[in-house]
Protein backbone atom coordinates (compact mmCIF):
# COMPACT_ATOMS: atom_id res chain seq x y z
CA UNK A 1 0.00 0.00 0.00
CA UNK A 2 1.65 3.41 -0.64
CA UNK A 3 0.75 6.77 1.00
CA UNK A 4 -1.59 8.24 -1.51
CA UNK A 5 -4.08 4.89 -0.84
CA UNK A 6 -3.32 5.65 3.51
CA UNK A 7 -4.49 9.10 2.81
CA UNK A 8 -7.50 8.31 0.92
CA UNK A 9 -8.46 5.47 3.73
CA UNK A 10 -11.96 6.99 5.65
CA UNK A 11 -10.50 6.58 9.18
CA UNK A 12 -12.46 2.95 9.79
CA UNK A 13 -10.26 1.31 7.28
CA UNK A 14 -6.88 3.59 8.34
CA UNK A 15 -7.62 2.18 11.95
CA UNK A 16 -8.19 -1.76 11.06
CA UNK A 17 -5.11 -1.58 8.78
CA UNK A 18 -2.68 0.41 10.95
CA UNK A 19 -4.49 0.17 14.55
CA UNK A 20 -1.53 -2.31 15.66
CA UNK A 21 1.12 -0.34 14.25
CA UNK A 22 2.22 0.43 18.54
CA UNK A 23 0.91 -2.94 20.43
CA UNK A 24 -2.47 -2.90 21.62
CA UNK A 25 -3.20 1.39 21.01
CA UNK A 26 -5.18 1.82 18.19
CA UNK A 27 -5.98 5.35 19.81
CA UNK A 28 -2.80 6.41 19.01
CA UNK A 29 -3.41 5.79 15.26
CA UNK A 30 -7.08 6.86 15.10
CA UNK A 31 -5.56 10.18 16.68
CA UNK A 32 -3.42 11.31 13.88
CA UNK A 33 -5.62 10.27 10.83
CA UNK A 34 -6.32 13.75 11.91
CA UNK A 35 -3.23 14.58 10.09
CA UNK A 36 -3.65 13.55 6.87
CA UNK A 37 -2.54 13.69 4.00
CA UNK A 38 0.94 12.70 4.94
CA UNK A 39 3.29 13.95 2.32
CA UNK A 40 5.60 10.77 3.36
CA UNK A 41 5.42 7.10 5.02
CA UNK A 42 8.57 9.40 7.28
CA UNK A 43 5.42 12.29 7.59
CA UNK A 44 3.06 9.42 9.13
CA UNK A 45 5.56 8.10 11.79
CA UNK A 46 6.75 11.41 12.97
CA UNK A 47 2.73 12.39 14.00
CA UNK A 48 2.91 9.23 15.79
CA UNK A 49 6.27 9.98 17.67
CA UNK A 50 4.71 13.50 18.32
CA UNK A 51 1.36 12.27 19.48
CA UNK A 52 3.29 9.61 21.90
CA UNK A 53 6.09 12.27 23.23
CA UNK A 54 2.88 14.74 23.93
CA UNK A 55 1.47 12.27 26.21
CA UNK A 56 1.84 12.67 29.61
CA UNK A 57 4.04 10.42 31.53
CA UNK A 58 1.22 7.85 33.11
CA UNK A 59 -0.14 7.54 28.76
CA UNK A 60 3.51 6.67 27.67
CA UNK A 61 3.91 4.11 31.03
CA UNK A 62 0.13 3.35 29.78
CA UNK A 63 1.76 2.37 25.96
CA UNK A 64 4.19 0.12 27.75
CA UNK A 65 1.51 -1.86 29.82
CA UNK A 66 0.01 -2.71 26.93
CA UNK A 67 2.90 -4.94 25.52
CA UNK A 68 3.16 -8.79 26.32
CA UNK A 69 5.71 -9.37 28.00
CA UNK A 70 8.99 -11.26 25.87
CA UNK A 71 8.18 -15.37 26.08
CA UNK A 72 5.85 -14.23 28.58
CA UNK A 73 2.41 -15.62 29.40
CA UNK A 74 0.54 -14.78 26.09
CA UNK A 75 3.30 -16.23 24.38
CA UNK A 76 2.94 -19.61 26.52
CA UNK A 77 -0.81 -19.18 25.96
CA UNK A 78 -1.00 -18.33 22.24
CA UNK A 79 -2.53 -15.22 22.82
CA UNK A 80 -0.03 -13.03 21.09
CA UNK A 81 -0.91 -10.17 18.63
CA UNK A 82 0.09 -11.90 15.18
CA UNK A 83 2.34 -9.02 15.43
CA UNK A 84 3.79 -9.42 18.55
CA UNK A 85 4.31 -13.00 18.02
CA UNK A 86 6.31 -13.09 14.53
CA UNK A 87 8.32 -10.45 16.53
CA UNK A 88 8.90 -12.57 19.35
CA UNK A 89 9.20 -16.12 17.32
CA UNK A 90 11.58 -14.16 15.59
CA UNK A 91 14.10 -13.14 18.49
CA UNK A 92 14.16 -17.16 19.47
CA UNK A 93 11.68 -15.84 22.28
CA UNK A 94 9.57 -19.69 21.59
CA UNK A 95 12.99 -21.15 21.62
CA UNK A 96 14.47 -20.87 25.16
CA UNK A 97 15.80 -23.74 27.33
CA UNK A 98 14.26 -23.88 30.57
CA UNK A 99 16.92 -21.74 31.99
CA UNK A 100 17.17 -19.05 29.83
CA UNK A 101 13.00 -19.09 29.97
CA UNK A 102 13.08 -19.36 34.02
CA UNK A 103 15.59 -16.33 33.96
CA UNK A 104 13.18 -13.91 31.44
CA UNK A 105 10.95 -15.17 33.89
CA UNK A 106 12.13 -13.90 37.23
CA UNK A 107 13.79 -10.83 35.48
CA UNK A 108 10.84 -9.15 34.17
CA UNK A 109 9.16 -9.80 37.36
CA UNK A 110 12.05 -8.01 39.20
CA UNK A 111 11.58 -5.31 36.12
CA UNK A 112 7.88 -4.57 36.44
CA UNK A 113 8.11 -4.66 40.38
CA UNK A 114 10.37 -2.06 40.24
CA UNK A 115 8.71 0.26 37.80
CA UNK A 116 5.01 -0.81 37.32
CA UNK A 117 5.20 -1.21 33.71
CA UNK A 118 7.04 -4.17 31.45
CA UNK A 119 10.55 -4.46 30.06
CA UNK A 120 10.30 -3.52 26.48
CA UNK A 121 12.44 -3.63 23.55
CA UNK A 122 12.16 -3.93 19.52
CA UNK A 123 12.53 -7.92 19.67
CA UNK A 124 13.14 -8.04 15.67
CA UNK A 125 16.50 -5.70 16.34
CA UNK A 126 17.66 -7.89 19.19
CA UNK A 127 18.49 -11.85 19.69
CA UNK A 128 17.96 -13.16 22.86
CA UNK A 129 21.05 -13.24 24.28
CA UNK A 130 21.26 -9.70 23.61
CA UNK A 131 17.25 -9.34 24.90
CA UNK A 132 18.73 -11.02 28.19
CA UNK A 133 21.55 -9.01 28.45
CA UNK A 134 19.34 -5.80 28.05
CA UNK A 135 16.81 -7.27 30.53
CA UNK A 136 19.05 -7.59 33.07
CA UNK A 137 21.24 -4.57 32.65
CA UNK A 138 18.35 -1.73 32.01
CA UNK A 139 16.60 -3.01 35.69
CA UNK A 140 19.08 -1.25 37.12
CA UNK A 141 17.87 1.98 35.30
CA UNK A 142 15.70 4.81 37.28
CA UNK A 143 12.01 4.93 36.23
CA UNK A 144 12.38 8.08 34.13
CA UNK A 145 15.19 6.86 32.20
CA UNK A 146 13.09 3.33 31.78
CA UNK A 147 10.17 4.68 30.61
CA UNK A 148 12.01 6.88 27.80
CA UNK A 149 14.12 4.00 27.05
CA UNK A 150 10.82 1.65 26.72
CA UNK A 151 9.43 4.26 24.42
CA UNK A 152 12.14 4.42 22.16
CA UNK A 153 11.61 0.41 21.72
CA UNK A 154 8.19 1.23 20.67
CA UNK A 155 9.17 3.74 18.27
CA UNK A 156 11.09 0.88 16.50
CA UNK A 157 8.78 -1.58 16.62
CA UNK A 158 6.19 1.01 15.01
CA UNK A 159 8.88 2.01 12.53
CA UNK A 160 9.43 -2.06 11.42
CA UNK A 161 5.18 -2.45 11.76
CA UNK A 162 4.53 0.54 9.14
CA UNK A 163 7.48 -0.73 7.06
CA UNK A 164 5.46 -4.16 6.72
CA UNK A 165 2.70 -2.20 5.83
CA UNK A 166 3.63 0.95 3.47
CA UNK A 167 5.75 1.44 0.77
CA UNK A 168 8.29 3.48 1.66
CA UNK A 169 9.90 4.42 -1.59
CA UNK A 170 7.32 6.94 -3.03
CA UNK A 171 6.25 10.45 -1.90
CA UNK A 172 3.59 12.55 -2.88
N1 LIG B 1 7.77 -6.63 25.97
C1 LIG B 1 8.16 -6.52 24.67
O1 LIG B 1 9.19 -5.96 24.36
N2 LIG B 1 7.33 -7.08 23.74
C2 LIG B 1 7.61 -7.05 22.40
N3 LIG B 1 8.64 -6.49 21.75
C3 LIG B 1 8.48 -6.72 20.40
O2 LIG B 1 9.23 -6.38 19.51
N4 LIG B 1 7.33 -7.43 20.19
C4 LIG B 1 6.76 -7.67 21.42
O3 LIG B 1 5.72 -8.30 21.68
Amino acid sequence: MDIATVNALPYEDFVDILGNVVEKCPIITAAVWSGRPFLSLAALEAAISEFIDALPESGKEGILRCHPDLAGRDLQSGSLTRESHEEQAGSGMNALNSGEASRMARLNQEYKERFGFPFVICARMNDKENILRQLSARCQNERAVERACGIEEVKKICHLRLQSIVLTDNKL
